[in-house]
């Protein structure tokens, strides 16, 4: 009989949904609102197999959103008492110093879930939303927290800890944090499984490439060090966020180009990265116009490759013996041009690209035959590992 858990992704507009066969790994069924709370949302059910249902309609609110959802599954299927739902799981954001792995959703985790929410202004009170909502509509069934951060909590205090005042950082618990980390875990596990060794032996550096993008250095199953900070927006240069830049340029932006701090805040988190690079935050599009030919475009393919590069560069460091290196998520796992970039140089380190294997499809080794390094495409199910942590929680 089936087991099924219903996954969450709550943001401050949108909702996201899956619910996954925990056993065999598929999605019965996904979904997908956006623009919660304004005029008009666009709200969309898929069953594999069957025709979506979109539709274009006002959902005032989350709980409107899952009354939404509630109703296609009655209308459209799946049934979910067929499917044995054991549970809900909730993609929350910022887990912070305390959650370390998945935990059962109550009164007191919801409240701890809020206290985090200075954390991640822009995640956590989303998160919170999607989870009130989601224990009204769907009371009585186990509700699961799965954190992005909890991966990263065995980060050693050299890597997550920065150099300002130690009293201020530890009242205002500025720190690394880390995020992605549950695609990061599902996609090293993975890694030791294609590479048919053991976990704890294995030393890998996982680049998640997404709207998001972040990198991970992970020893033996643990993560080591990663790319993103106290907030998703360090690191890579992403979609719409400008990763690393020196902290100066915001007192700059303020004092002399009179720039707000939320508008500083904006700038960096929606309005740059690619967007601010080259006008679009869609990878496909940079690779179109840069194929094209495009001076903006090349050069904003040069400084995600310069970034990445100097990132690698950083973990095989870290790691000191590196056994294999993967590509995930949107970008990773499709734009064979940004894998090349991001590797392009690195032969005399150890990292060898075939062009042919890069150029090809699905989860593949990617690397040339005799590379010290593998190089791997493993794509990421971030849905389904959060489904499994669920499952091991309440029906261990
Ligand atoms: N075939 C492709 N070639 C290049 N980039 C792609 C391709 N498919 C998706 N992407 C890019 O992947 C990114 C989105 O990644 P995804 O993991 O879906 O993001 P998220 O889950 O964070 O919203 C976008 O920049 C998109 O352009
Ligand atoms: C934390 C984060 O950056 O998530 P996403 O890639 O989904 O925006
Ligand atoms: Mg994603």
């Amino acid at each position: 009989m089936t087991r099924s858990v219903f996954v969450i992704n709550a943001g401050s507009s949108s909702l996201k949904y899956q619910l996954v066969d925990v056993d065999s790994g598929v999605a019965l069924a996904s979904g997908l609102i956006e623009r919660i709370g304004e005029t008009s949302s666009d709200a969309k059910h898929e069953v594999p197999g069957r025709e979506a249902v979109v539709e274009r309609r006002m959902i005032p609110d989350h709980e409107k959103a899952f009354g939404w959802v509630l109703h296609q599954f009655t209308e459209h299927g799946p049934d979910l008492g067929a499917a044995r739902l054991l549970g809900i799981g909730h993609r929350v954001v910022q887990g912070g110093a305390r959650f370390d792995r998945a935990v059962r959703i109550d009164d007191d985790v919801a409240q701890q879930i809020d206290d985090l929410a200075p954390l991640a202004p822009l995640h956590n009170p989303a998160n919170l939303q999607g989870i009130r909502s989601a224990r009204a509509t769907f009371a009585g069934y186990p509700h699961v927290a799965v954190f992005d951060t909890a991966f990263h909590l065995t980060i050693p205090p050299a890597a997550h800890r920065y150099a300002i005042e130690a009293r201020i950082a530890a009242e205002h618990r500025v720190r690394k944090y880390g995020f992605h980390g549950t695609s990061h875990q599902f996609v090293s596990r993975r890694l030791a499984e294609l590479l048919e060794r053991p976990l704890e032996d294995v030393n890998s550096i996982v680049l998640h490439l997404g709207n998001g993008a972040s990198a991970t250095a992970v020893r033996g199953g643990r993560s080591v060090e990663t790319s993103m900070g106290m907030t998703p927006l360090a690191g890579l240069v992403m979609g719409t966020r400008s990763g690393d830049i020196d902290p100066g340029v915001i007192f700059h932006l303020h004092r002399v180009a009179g720039l707000s701090v939320d508008e500083i805040d904006t700038l960096l988190n929606k309005r740059s990265g690619l967007l601010g690079l080259t006008g679009t935050g869609d990878m496909r599009d940079v690779l179109q116009a840069a194929d094209a030919g495009m001076p903006r475009a090349v050069e904003a393919l040069e400084i995600v490759g310069h970034r990445l590069r100097g990132t690698v560069g950083a973990y095989l460091a870290h790691l000191g013996r590196t056994d294999a290196i993967a590509f995930t998520a949107g970008i990773g796992e499709n734009a064979a041009r940004v894998r090349e970039v991001a590797l392009e140089g690195l032969e005399g380190l150890g990292i060898v690209l075939d062009p042919e294997r890069n150029a090809g499809r699905g989860e593949r080794r990617i690397s040339a035959d005799g590379s010290p390094i593998e190089v791997w495409v493993v794509p990421t199910n971030e849905e389904l590992e959060i489904a499994r942590q669920v499952a091991a929680l309440v029906e261990p």
